[in-house]
């Protein structure tokens, strides 16, 4: 396999991992969340997003999350491209950590795709952490076809790492960075200290 990494395997939370808590600064039950970004291509209002919205769940912990299926959505005829609903997924799951945490990105994404999902339909997604060990954020999720609790059309689990900042300043276009207010000498001096 010559220079190909080892491809990682397993994303079960250790039986011990500690219990997840809100973040205090959390939105509360009920509560619509933000976007990760305004450009997000999950949750944000631009051309090609999902428009993925998502709420607070009672226990202020979970998030339940909506996905209209669009015709720009279809893989096969009529149906929804498997690679959009990891999409949601990715979305919904990394929408549930910020109940609990600051920034993080996906390491390692698991989907089944149990039911095809017609144009048309109406995706509610629950999604939860299950674990944090570290850096590292067990999550976990549900889609439903129609309505929350509905027949399922798939589950995932994605493990998410914390990162700082820094991340975002030293592997981010500069352009997008800048919109956001960060001065092109803070970017260079993350990018030089890497
Ligand atoms: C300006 C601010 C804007 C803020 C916006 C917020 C936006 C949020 C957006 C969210 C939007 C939606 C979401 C998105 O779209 S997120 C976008 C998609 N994701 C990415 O681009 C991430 C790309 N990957 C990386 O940057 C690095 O690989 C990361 C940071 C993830 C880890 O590299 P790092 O050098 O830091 O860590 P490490 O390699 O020392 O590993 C540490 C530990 O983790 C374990 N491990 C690692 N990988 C895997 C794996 N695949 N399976 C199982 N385990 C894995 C590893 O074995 C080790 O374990 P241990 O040996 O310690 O036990």
């Amino acid at each position: 396999m010559g220079n190909v990494p080892r491809v990682p395997i397993s994303i079960e939370p250790p039986a011990d991992a500690e219990a997840p808590q809100r973040h205090p600064k959390a939105p509360a039950p009920g509560e619509p969340t933000a976007a990760h970004y305004e450009g997000c291509r999950g949750c944000g209002d631009v051309p090609g997003s999902l428009r993925i919205r998502s709420w607070v769940g009672d226990d202020g912990v979970s998030v339940h999350s909506r996905f209209d299926v669009l015709a720009e959505h279809q893989g096969a005829p009529g149906l929804l491209h498997g690679g959009m609903l990891m999409t949601a997924f990715d979305d919904a799951l990394g929408t549930a950590y910020t109940q609990i945490a600051r920034s993080a990105v996906t390491a390692r994404l698991e989907t089944d795709f149990r039911r095809p999902v017609p144009v048309g339909t109406t995706l509610w997604l629950r999604s939860r952490v299950d674990a944090i060990v570290d850096r590292k954020i067990f999550t976990s999720g549900v889609a439903f076809l129609g309505e929350l609790d509905g027949e399922v059309a798939g589950t995932a689990r994605a493990l998410f790492l914390k990162v700082g900042v820094e991340h975002f300043l030293r592997h981010g276009r500069p352009e997008d960075l800048e919109a956001l207010g960060a001065s092109r000498e803070v970017i260079e001096a993350a990018r030089a200290a890497r």
